[in-house]
């Protein structure tokens, strides 16, 4: 994609969030992974609602200004996560209102602020590590974020706001998106309990094989598998799902030949 079009897409979804109130007055920052291997990011002080495609942020990768206005005062802790996550092409750092809200509550986990809900909180992002406060633009923010970018594509910065990262700055809204929608049923569902992902994720194992075998055989494998992961993965046995998927010998090949024509 061009620099062109992701000056353009940038500014789309910068103001589709501020439209949305993830972000306010000159708050919040992003910022993608350009073709040429720079960075473009949103200039400091500026709002997500009127940002201006010629006049974003270029920077290298050690933060050299190479065009447009001064980049954003948090633009070090952007290039510490590209420095650490390789496979990561985009960023937003807000100020939503429900991730911010859960960032200010007291004694909250900092390995995990938010318990495994939804299946999409935990596919799309994971844990939630916490980042102690430090002020907006401190250096030792980026440090802190640094620590924990590799194993985490985002991070809560106390009493502050979170940073979250994606492969593009579409996958990057996306689960800003997710994780803000999943605080704010956090909060929801806070008085009356929930059900956490993690208590229900259960190892599953599928088995894709062409029909044939015996109800007597398949049980037999679903059996062995189970004691298997349970002696591998130390999970109760109860938790253990294992499917067998078939498919007709007619509509299965290896090497561009029907299964039901191999062996002829
Ligand atoms: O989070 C921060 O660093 C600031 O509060 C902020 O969101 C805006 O800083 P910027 O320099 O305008 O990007």
């Amino acid at each position: 994609m061009s620099e062109s079009q992701l000056r353009q897409d940038l500014v789309r979804y910068a103001r589709s969030m501020y439209q949305r109130g993830y972000s306010s007055g000159g708050a919040g920052n992003i910022s993608l992974k350009l073709p040429d291997g720079n960075v473009l990011a949103t200039p400091t002080n500026s709002s997500f609602g009127d940002l201006d495609p010629d006049t974003l942020s270029k920077v290298t990768m050690t933060g050299e200004l190479l065009a447009g206005e001064k980049a954003s005062k948090e633009i070090l802790m952007h290039l510490a996560i590209y420095r650490q996550r390789p496979q990561c092409g985009g960023i937003v750092h807000l100020h939503s209102p429900w991730l911010t809200a859960l960032s200010c509550l007291p004694g909250l986990d900092n390995e995990n602020a938010l318990p495994p809900i939804t299946p999409y909180q935990v596919m799309r992002v994971g844990k939630l590590p916490v980042v102690r406060y430090l002020p907006p633009g401190s250096p030792v923010i980026a440090e802190e974020v640094e620590k924990l970018a590799a194993e985490h594509n985002s991070k809560l910065l106390a009493n502050h706001g979170p940073i979250i990262s994606g492969k593009d700055i579409r996958e990057a809204v996306f689960n800003a998106e997710e994780l803000e929608e999943t605080a704010r049923l956090y909060f929801m569902l806070k008085p009356f309990g929930m059900n956490s992902q993690e208590e229900k994720r259960m190892p599953e194992i599928v088995v894709y094989a062409v029909e044939g075998r015996s109800a007597e055989q398949k049980k037999t494998l679903m059996v062995k598998i189970t004691e298997a992961v349970v002696e591998s993965f130390g999970v109760e046995r109860d938790r253990v799902v294992v499917s067998i998927v078939e498919t007709k010998a007619s509509e299965k090949s290896r090497g561009g030949v029907l299964y039901c024509e191999r062996g002829k």
